[in-house]
């Protein structure tokens, strides 16, 4: 599903309106899904809608004459003066034949619910004053929050806090979501998320040609493997894991057994002389290659079948590292860098982003947590608050030239073409020790089985968020490869693949 930042849903907006919808009918169809929500939220307890002064405000009026009309006890307090209004607000707010409150805290009273109408996609600036104070009251009501559009005092475009916002219950929000319902601390803020439809045609979609997509299966479906009756093992690629020495193999076997679970045909972790007796006494599906530093690891990668390669978990930091980095570079195989593979490069991110220009190779994918992301991406890490996550990742994409997946409650895929998705559906218990390493193997896996390195990454970050879920709190790293099965089990019924 598309995401529009606000300008998009402004244009969408305007296309909208231009192909004969009237703008007021687009608001009376926002008011009245509100009204939906709400009577939803409120059961029969009175509602009291805080209004802005602009079109979010109006759809909070057209709201509240609904819920009138339904026989609910609404109240309406409004920031600014009633005559101040303008356009479909203006109009709006004519419609209400009940009485409105001045902006005066102590008006709040106890409503069964709160309708947040105050900022919605127009919020430009922080928020400060009387919106403010009313803001930091809603909050402090105890009341159920129902927020239109978006929770006020967030940014629609960014999912930033603009001073203070609103900490809704529901959110409902029009035609398609905005990147603040999935990235944080938007998301938080948000609750629940409701995508109305209120009248803009999906056709709008071709002239916006949005570029931000939810990362959900509809999303790469298409491009999800799925063996084939007539195949074998070797039609399903075979995925090198590159082991560090023997104070460091745990990491590249958790890689392994991702790997391997999200359907390579074969997989080997490549080891050092040192660390071979360690790896080979615990791996039995997976297999194990000598692998002598670079020159080895040059040789091995001579043999084409070997067409998907994980560098980083547990490698080490340095040059040898960097070594390995750049044999695999020339060697062109798919290929995933991670955790020291991506550090290793901390002070010549340059030497990184040249390489990976160099090769052509378009199926590498580097996965930093945030860490690692300012390490290797200080430039356009966090020197500007108000840079959303979805820009800074689509910034490193293009600086890189390879596909950035930055990791974290909201993960967020870029490509160097400009296509992005987030993700939100990663529980918390999945920020544990060795679950990055689970995923790089998972993606290794499907770019093995020659999915193309965006949808790979897509595909492996929603599936390891859905092997959080399936393995519940307590979750530790060894338990997603094994829930894989179940995973991908619910994925075939959803996409009604027969097995
Ligand atoms: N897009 C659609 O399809 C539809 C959208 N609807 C609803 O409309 C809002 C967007 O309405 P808009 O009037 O553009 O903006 P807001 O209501 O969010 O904000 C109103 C004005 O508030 C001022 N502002 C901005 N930031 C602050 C601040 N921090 N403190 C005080 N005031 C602020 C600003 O005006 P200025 O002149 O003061 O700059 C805003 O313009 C959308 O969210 C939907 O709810 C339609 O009803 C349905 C179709
Ligand atoms: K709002």
């Amino acid at each position: 599903m598309e995401i529009l930042t606000t300008g998009e849903m402004e244009q969408a907006d305007r296309l909208a309106i231009a192909a004969g919808a009237p703008g007021f009918a687009l608001m009376l169809h926002a008011g009245q899904a509100v009204a939906d929500a709400a009577t939803d939220l409120a059961g029969q307890g009175p509602i009291l809608v805080a209004a802005g002064c602009g079109n979010n405000g109006g759809d909070g009026f057209v709201a509240a004459t609904e819920l009138a009309a339904r026989g609910h006890d609404v109240s309406v307090i409004l920031l600014c003066g009633r005559d101040s209004l303008k356009g479909d607000a203006a109009l709006a707010a004519k419609g209400w034949k009940g009485r409105v409150l001045p902006c005066d805290l102590s008006a709040l009273g106890s409503p069964a619910l709160i309708i947040d109408a105050l900022f919605g996609a127009g919020l430009n600036r922080p928020v400060t004053g009387d919106p403010q104070a009313m803001i930091e009251a809603i909050n402090a009501n105890g009341a159920p929050v129902l927020s239109v559009d978006l929770p006020s005092g967030i940014n629609g475009t960014t999912g930033a806090i603009m001073g203070v916002a609103v900490r809704a219950t529901e959110t409902v929000t029009f035609f398609r979501k905005k990147p603040a319902h999935l990235l944080l601390p938007g998301r938080i803020h948000c609750g629940r998320v409701r995508v109305a439809d209120i009248g803009i045609s999906d056709v709008v979609l071709d002239k916006i040609r949005p570029a931000t997509f939810e990362n959900i299966p509809d999303y790469w479906q298409g491009a999800f493997p799925v063996p084939r009756i007539d195949g074998h093992k070797y039609a399903r690629g075979h995925a090198v894991i590159v082991s560090g020495d023997l104070t460091s193999t745990g990491a590249a076997r958790l890689s392994a057994r991702g790997a391997l679970r999200a359907g390579a045909g074969l997989v080997s972790v490549l080891s050092p002389d040192d660390a071979l007796g360690a790896n080979t006494a615990s791996l039995t599906a997976v297999m194990v290659r000598r692998m002598n530093g670079a020159a080895g690891f040059a040789e091995i990668l001579t043999d084409r079948r070997l067409n998907a390669c994980v560098i980083g978990p547990g490698a080490g930091v340095g040059e040898e590292t960097r070594a390995l980095v750049l044999t695999a570079l020339a060697a062109k195989p798919a290929l995933v860098l991670d955790a020291d593979a991506l550090t290793s490069f901390a002070d010549l991110p340059a030497r990184l982003f040249e390489a990976i220009k160099e090769t052509g190779n378009t199926d590498i994918i580097l996965t930093p947590h945030e860490g690692e992301f300012r390490r290797l991406f200080s430039e356009m890490s966090n020197k500007h608050p108000l840079r959303s996550k979805l820009e800074r990742v689509r910034a490193a994409a293009g600086r890189s030239g390879a596909i950035v997946l930055l990791k974290g409650p909201d993960t967020v895929v870029a490509s160097p073409d400009g296509r992005a998705t987030i993700a939100a559906n990663a529980p918390p218990w999945l920020a544990t020790a060795g679950s990055g390493d689970v995923l790089s193997g998972m993606i290794g896996g499907l770019l093995a089985q020659g999915v193309p390195a965006f949808d790979a990454a897509c595909i492996g970050v929603w599936m390891h968020g859905e092997a959080g879920h399936e393995a519940g709190p307590g979750l530790i790293a060894e338990d997603l490869p094994e829930v894989l099965p179940a995973v991908l089990r619910r994925l075939y019924d959803r996409f009604g693949i027969d097995y």
